[in-house]
Formats: C-alpha cells, structure tokens, sequence
C-alpha cells in the first residue's frame, strides 16, 4: 500500500481527497441533518459516498485515469450543489474543488469543469446575492482556475521531460537499459499469457576501444550513433531497440521464428560490414548473441543465454553471430 502510495501521484492524490472529504464534510452532513436541512444533508451524503466510490475503484483496479475524471465531477457538481443550496457560505467550497480537480484529472479536463461549473452558477443565479458579489466571485474564480491551468501544464510538461531523460539514451536518441528491463518483463508477461514469441538480440561492437584510441572519444560517438542508423533501417515498427551500456546494444523483437530470424540478422550484419566504417576507411563490425524466449523462462534468464551466445561470438572470433538455442544443442 505505501509502496503504491509513493509510486502512484494520481492515486495518492485521490485517497488524499478521499480522506479529506470523509474528515471535513461527514460533520457538515451530520451538522445538515441535526439542522433540519435535509436537503443540503443528503447532498453532502451523495457527494461523500461518490468520493469514497471512486477511491475504491480506484485502489482495487488501478485505474486511476477514469476515478480521477469522476471524481473531479463529483467536485465540480458538488461544489455547485453547496453554493445553490446554502448561497454564499457555500460558495466557498468551491475554491478547494477548482483547485483539486487539476491534481485528479487532465488540466484541460479540469479547467472545463471549473468553467462548466462557473458558467452553471451564473446561469442559475440563485447562489448569490447581487449582481455585483456574483462578478466578484465569477472573476476570482477564474484567475484562480487559470492560475491552477498554467501550472499543472509546467507541471505535465516537466515530467514529460523528466519521463524523456530517465528513459533515453542521449547520445543515440534510442532507449535505455531501464527501459529495457520493464519491456522484458512485459514480454515475458506476455508470453505467459498468450504464448507470443520473442527474440533477444544483444549487439556489441567489435574492438570499439581501438576506434576511441585510435580516433579519439568523438568518432567513437559518431560511429556509435552511424550503428544505431543502420539498425533502425532493418528493424520493424514492434522491434525495440535499446542502448544497454557503453557499445553494447540490445533488440527486442516480437512475432519472430528462428527462420525469419537468420535471414533478418544475415542481412542486418552484411549491411554492417558495408556502411560502418572508420576514418581509415576499415569495416568496423559487431558481434550478436540472439536467443528465444522460451516457455516459462524469466528475463533474466533470457537475457543471461543471449549474453553468452554473445561472448561465444566474440570468443569465435568477432563479426559473428550465435543463436544461444543452437549453441544449447551443441552443448547437450
Ligand atoms: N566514444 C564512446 N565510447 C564509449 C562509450 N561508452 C563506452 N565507450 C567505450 O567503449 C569501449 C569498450 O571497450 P571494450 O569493452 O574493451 O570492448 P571492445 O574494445 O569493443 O572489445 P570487444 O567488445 O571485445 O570486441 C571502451 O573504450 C569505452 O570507453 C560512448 O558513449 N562513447
């Protein structure tokens, strides 16, 4: 719970609210009631059993897109229902659902809610006592909702951009290890669930070091990002390509057979051994370790076979590719 609590803003926002709305408004509810203000107690009731409603939906299927959106009409059109009911003592639970809604849901969602809601209590009327105190509130309203718009959009904008920098390989523009490991797991996931076949494929370069003595660090990038072009000009749509760590890189591809495979990877080093090349002019080649996901294995697993029949590549001699599978049948 804390675990998801910590990991998930959205989530923890809504059971915030959630815990807030059964503190603050239960004894307004009851207060209503005691009152004789059925009316206004009932609405605090429905408001309160919406909140915990959603909460609920939200932790048992982590869905917390859809809670979030229902929860913010739940704000909005409670916030309406207050003020019309009560007049002005109730205008003032509006500020905390105009401000709310741009944590639970899309800031443009939110803003049209505020708005939707504004625009419904000036239509009505009933909420307030002049015409002057409902332009006061209206325009507050507004620079308040504006405000709170302008910055949840830094705010989106900036974990877009936090999201981009964990994630990518600047040097090549391509994704990560961490990336890496989330889409093995996904794989094995799905592999599990419906049986669909994968292969790994972990692609080294050869004698890399002498290209950045040789040559200097920046060539050494420059041939590394000329690598990535090439492999991206072969590779389908499904197939995720990752920069593991220094020259090492790692395919993922989906819906793939062993024989497909072979043709795909000859094709792949041939085109290699034709546009990669150094300053001096000499091929610069990699080594490829590739192996299939097999039934019940783990990522690690996987990912510890392909790395061998890699080594193995390297240990034949370079510019050459083993298939981990073959190399089990050899082995056995
Ligand atoms: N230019 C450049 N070099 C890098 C980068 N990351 C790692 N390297 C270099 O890559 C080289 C890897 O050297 P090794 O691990 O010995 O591998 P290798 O020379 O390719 O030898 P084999 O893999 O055995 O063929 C090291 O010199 C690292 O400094 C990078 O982002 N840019």
């Amino acid at each position: 719970m804390y675990y998801r609590l910590r990991h998930n803003f959205r989530l923890s926002i809504i059971t915030l609210l959630g815990a807030s709305a059964v503190l603050g408004i239960t004894p307004f509810a009851v207060y209503r009631f005691w009152q004789g203000n059925v009316s206004a107690g009932i609405a605090d009731s429905g408001i309160l059993l919406s909140i915990c409603v959603a909460v609920v939906y939200a932790w048992r299927s982590g869905d917390t897109d859809r809670a979030g959106f229902v929860l913010a009409l739940v704000a909005g059109g409670g916030g309406v229902t207050v003020a019309t009911l009560l007049g002005e003592v109730g205008l003032f639970w509006l500020f905390p659902s105009l401000i709310t809604n741009f944590f639970l849901t899309s800031a443009l969602v939110a803003v049209l809610v505020n708005l939707g809601a504004l625009a419904f209590l000036m239509v009505q009327g009933v909420a307030f006592s002049s015409q002057e105190q409902m332009w006061s509130f209206v325009t507050t309203a507004v620079v308040v909702s504006c405000c709170a718009y302008v910055f949840a959009l830094r705010n989106d904008s900036q974990r877009e951009r936090l999201e981009h920098l964990a994630t990518m390989d600047p040097l090549t523009g391509v994704h990560n290890r961490r990336s890496m490991d989330q889409e093995l797991a996904a794989a094995v996931l799905a592999k599990q669930r419906n049986g669909a076949s994968y292969a790994l494929v972990v692609l080294d370069l050869d004698h890399f070091k002498r290209i950045n003595d040789d040559f200097g660090h920046s060539v050494g990038d420059q041939i590394l990002i000329a690598f990535v072009d090439v492999l991206i000009t072969h590779i389908r749509k499904s197939d995720q390509l990752f920069r593991f760590g220094g020259e090492e890189f790692v395919l993922l591809m989906p819906g793939v057979d062993h024989n497909g495979l072979e043709v795909v990877m000859a094709n792949l080093q041939r085109s290699l051994r034709r546009s990669l090349k150094s300053p001096a002019g000499c091929p610069v080649t990699a080594s490829l370790g590739i192996a299939l996901l097999q039934e019940g294995e783990d990522a690690d697993h996987w990912m510890a076979r392909a790395d061998e029949a890699l080594y193995q590549a390297k240990s034949n001699g370079r510019d050459c590719i083993i298939y981990a599978d073959a190399l089990a049948e050899a082995v056995g």
